[in-house]
């Protein structure tokens, strides 16, 4: 099992209501996944800051004096906005790479979540519910989102191996299913110089995506490329900073539904989780087709 659910909004009208939106489809998911959580949320972007999320086993003692004490490692100014385990990190966005890299040195504990623009990732253990409550998901405002509830086959259940998983600036990858050639892709990604935080499929599927979009491929390509290099079984939901895609094996037994209408495309791993979106009564629905790639992209972030 694992739920999966992804919202990507035409409508700017809506983008207040994405959080609330996708907090309630991942509810709905629940019982597909009891082991963890968690969601991407794509906000608006700020040319001034770019952001870390990261994640503290230790919260308090790790989150006191961090805006201070990583602000005088890098000489240059920071913001931390501390929402319970995560934390929002601002950094003008040259210092980005250097703030990462200071962190690991002076909060050894911290993990990143995700990094980049307007990417924010918050995840834990637990049920959907509790997460969403836990980062107040659902005031949350943006452009587009993806979530997922995990009932865990290939790795750990823990905080870093709940999804999504992100593996490079701005983008993110959900998983439902399991691949069979993880291992092998692993090792060729590490020789290329990727690292890796856990043992999870999903995370390697990832990381191909980066690998391929760093070859200068747009997401539709590498999704493309993945079909052929990916073995087992899946179906990913992923986004870029701009962008929005969806893929699944050439079997396709795991469930997915779409739905489109002139504010939004939605997905749900059952139609369950999209009944409750606004116009969803006159929505184009359908079942995206095994090894055929779906991708949207926000002409005015492109
Ligand atoms: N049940 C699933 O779809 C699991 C997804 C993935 N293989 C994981 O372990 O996280």
């Amino acid at each position: 099992m694992c739920g999966i659910v992804g919202l990507f909004l035409k409508d700017r009208a809506l983008e207040p209501h994405l959080g609330a939106l996708l907090s309630d489809m991942l509810v709905t998911m629940t019982d597909r996944g009891p082991d963890s959580a968690g969601i991407a949320i794509y906000g608006a972007p700020d040319p001034v800051r770019a952001k870390l999320t990261v994640q503290s086993p230790h919260p308090g003692r790790d989150f006191e004096n961090l805006e201070h004490d990583l602000g005088a490692a890098i000489g240059d100014k920071v913001e931390v906005v501390v929402k319970d385990s995560h934390a929002v990190i601002g950094v003008d966005p040259e210092w980005l790479g250097v703030a990462r890299a200071v962190l690991a040195s002076i909060r050894p504990d911290v993990r990143v979540m995700s990094s980049g623009e307007t990417i924010e990732i918050y995840k834990e253990t637990g049920l959907p519910k509790d997460v969403v409550g836990r980062f107040d998901i659902r005031a949350m405002g943006g452009t587009h989102g993806i979530g997922h509830t995990r009932m865990a086959t290939e790795s750990a259940v823990t905080t870093l191996g709940a999804h999504p998983f992100s593996t490079g600036a701005d983008q993110c990858l959900v998983h439902n299913g399991s691949l069979s050639n993880h291992n092998n892709l692993r090792r060729e990604l590490v020789r290329e110089g990727m690292t890796f935080e856990t043992e999870n499929d999903s995370e390697v599927a990832a990381a191909y995506l980066t690998a391929e979009m760093a070859r200068g491929k747009n997401l539709g390509q590498a999704l493309d490329g993945a079909v052929k290099d990916l073995d087992g079984f899946f179906t990913f939901v992923v986004g870029t900073r701009s962008g929005f895609g969806v893929l699944r094996d050439a079997i396709a037994c795991k469930p997915a539904v779409m739905a489109e209408t002139d504010q939004y495309v939605a997905f749900g791993s059952e139609y369950r989780a999209l009944v409750n979106l606004p116009g969803i009564e006159t929505a184009r629905i359908w079942e995206p087709e095994p090894a055929t790639v779906y991708f949207w992209e926000h002409e005015k972030a492109a």
